[in-house]
């Protein structure tokens, strides 16, 4: 059974006094323990795709279709029910950890909420705390979120977030907020307890090398649809879809001195999107076909792409030289 299944999800969301359609039909399952990196550029649909799992869009929010946790509706889910999911199943790791602390309590308040104040409370809270590489806790308890670094805060977080032994997180760009070291540190404490604890994780990133650090299957993005999907070793290798292929070529890299090659046009939102492939706009590939029908997310051995020109030659030629201009 899957941990975690999101079946054809649309979400509309009012922008400026109009229903906008945000994701169009965002399809994908989670096993348990397995982890999964959602990637693609900055307004693709991802933290909307995250809080429509926990619910935590605005209430005008039009969703439709199926988000499914351990064979429950989560959707349909009543007040308690979403509180438990909420409280015991489901973990959120945000993108900035001092937007979603609260600065006036201390770390050790934050550590014992919900766990009660006693000796034990005291001591499953200095256990978390270690799990993420945090050995001074009861210094920490008495500290505010000011004290600490962006890269401690958010191992913190992290602690926190797993003393309620959920089964599922979902990371929101987690590691964005942080220097280099910090994100160093953080995305290998989470692979760790992602292994060690059998987490279900959702890692969301604009960033490919980051997330094939942490997952071992990816959902690329591309204006509320998913347009790729597939291990993460073979996505990074040989990717299907040229939007992949331009975000491989796209990415920094830290071993090189050479211009960024950036992807031709900018990102549009779902409800731009014509009736065609939703990357034809900016597709160096596109056909007329490409830009009149939508494609399907179909299988192509064993992965999945959106794209009607997978398949022929000269195209997937294409995506490799694409691919092979972003190696060193
Ligand atoms: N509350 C909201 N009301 C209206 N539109 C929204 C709302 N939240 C997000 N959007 C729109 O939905 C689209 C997807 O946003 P989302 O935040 O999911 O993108 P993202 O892929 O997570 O990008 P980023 O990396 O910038 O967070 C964007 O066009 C955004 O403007």
């Amino acid at each position: 059974m899957s941990l975690l299944e999101l079946n054809d999800l649309q979400v509309d969301l009012p922008v400026s006094g109009q229903y906008r359609r945000i994701l169009q039909g965002v399809t994908f399952s989670l096993a348990p323990g397995a982890a999964l990196g959602l990637v693609g550029e900055s307004g693709s649909g991802k933290s909307v795709t995250l809080k429509s799992i926990m619910r935590l869009l605005p209430v005008q929010a039009r969703v439709r279709g199926e988000i499914v946790y351990q064979a429950q509706s989560v959707l349909t889910l009543r007040k308690r029910a979403l509180r438990t999911l909420r409280a015991e199943h489901v973990a959120m790791v945000h993108q900035d950890p001092r937007t979603a602390i609260n600065p006036v309590r201390t770390i050790g308040d934050f550590m014992t909420e919900g766990i009660g104040r006693g000796s034990d409370a005291w001591d499953r809270a200095a256990s978390a705390l270690a799990e993420v590489g945090i050995r001074d806790a009861r210094r920490r308890f008495a500290q505010y979120p000011h004290q600490l670094s962006g890269g401690l805060l958010q191992r913190v977080m992290i602690a926190g977030s797993l003393i309620h032994h959920p089964k599922l997180v979902l990371a929101d760009e987690p590691t964005t907020a942080l220097d280099m070291t910090s994100q160093a540190d953080v995305v290998a404490v989470l692979a760790r307890l992602q292994a060690e604890r059998h987490l279900g994780l959702v890692f969301v990133t604009h960033d490919l090398d980051l997330a094939a650090a942490v997952t071992d299957t990816l959902a690329v993005m591309y204006a509320g649809v998913i347009v790729e999907y597939g291990p993460t070793a073979r996505i990074q290798d040989r990717p299907l879809h040229p939007y992949t292929a331009a975000l491989l070529a796209s990415r920094p890299r830290l071993d090189r001195r050479t211009r960024l090659q950036t992807i031709p046009g900018r990102p549009v939102a779902a409800y731009e999107t014509g009736t065609g492939c939703v990357f034809a706009t900016r597709c160096p590939l596109a056909t007329d076909r490409c830009r009149t029908e939508r494609p399907a997310l179909a299988d192509h051995g064993g992965r999945l792409a959106a794209c009607h020109r997978v398949g022929d030659s000269e195209f997937d030629d294409a995506v490799v030289r694409a691919r092979k201009a972003a190696t060193p």
